[in-house]
């Protein structure tokens, strides 16, 4: 059956990347995405303000909702201290598999555990599977209509404390209307909107960040 254009993606990576150098990977999917086949990766300018995001925090407990190709894990993972690991759901096993590749060829493998399945299931699994009681950190790219139920569900299990931060994209485009109504009015979050594009193109999207307030 014809390749999935994650596929093509990894055989870009692989030749254009430089195995165990993470900034190679992300430039050569970002030079894919430019100038083969756009594909949903968060993206450079969006990549960029998640870097300082993740800087900022410099959490010891990450999730990632939405592993896809692996772009923003890579992203990620290259920036947290020695030790550290983030653990990042994917729901689909073909995506999945291209970036268990992705994330081994940039030499990240040991920071990250990738786990398949929906987050509706596996965030009630995660203090028992992976024996966390917080997240400091929570990226959320999944599916948008997800947004809002998994935030709830991240409360409900006591899976944040006083600070977490929540980064979320893809809040214009395609747009999570619920989700920004709920973290921005909600007084038990902060929440502060940054105005990006939509990745590799000219459309309004940004990123929204929430912390939570206990
Ligand atoms: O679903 C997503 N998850 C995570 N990140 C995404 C992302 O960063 C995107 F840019 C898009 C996007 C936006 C605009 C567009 F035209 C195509 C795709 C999607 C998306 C939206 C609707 C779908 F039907 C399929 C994919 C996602
Ligand atoms: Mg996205």
């Amino acid at each position: 059956t014809r390749s999935t254009r994650p596929q093509r993606m990894l055989k870009a990576v692989q030749k254009n990347g430089t195995k165990g150098n993470p900034e190679s990977v992300i430039s050569a999917i970002d030079y894919f995405c430019k100038h083969s086949e756009w594909a949903m990766n968060v993206g450079d300018e969006k990549g960029s303000i998640l870097d300082s995001v993740v800087t900022e925090v410099n959490p010891s407990t990450v999730l990632e909702l939405g592993t896809y190709c692996g772009y923003s894990t890579v992203r990620i993972a290259r920036l947290l201290s020695p030790g550290t690991k983030l653990i990042t759901l994917e729901f689909n096993p073909v995506n999945a598999a291209v970036a268990r590749q992705i994330i081994a060829y940039a030499g990240l493998q040991d920071k990250v555990i990738l786990v398949e399945g929906s987050s509706g299931d596996l965030i009630p699994q995660m203090k028992e599977r992976f024996g966390i009681m917080t997240f400091d950190f929570i990226f959320l790219d999944h599916w948008k209509d997800r947004y809002l139920p998994d935030i709830k569900l991240f409360e409900e299990c006591g899976l944040l404390r006083k600070g977490s931060v929540l980064l979320a994209d893809n809040v214009i485009c395609p747009g999570t209307p619920e989700y920004l109504e709920y973290v921005r009015n909600s007084p038990r979050y902060e929440s502060k909107y940054y105005p990006a594009h939509l990745e590799y193109t000219k459309v309004e999207d940004g990123l929204e960040k929430s912390v939570f307030l206990g």
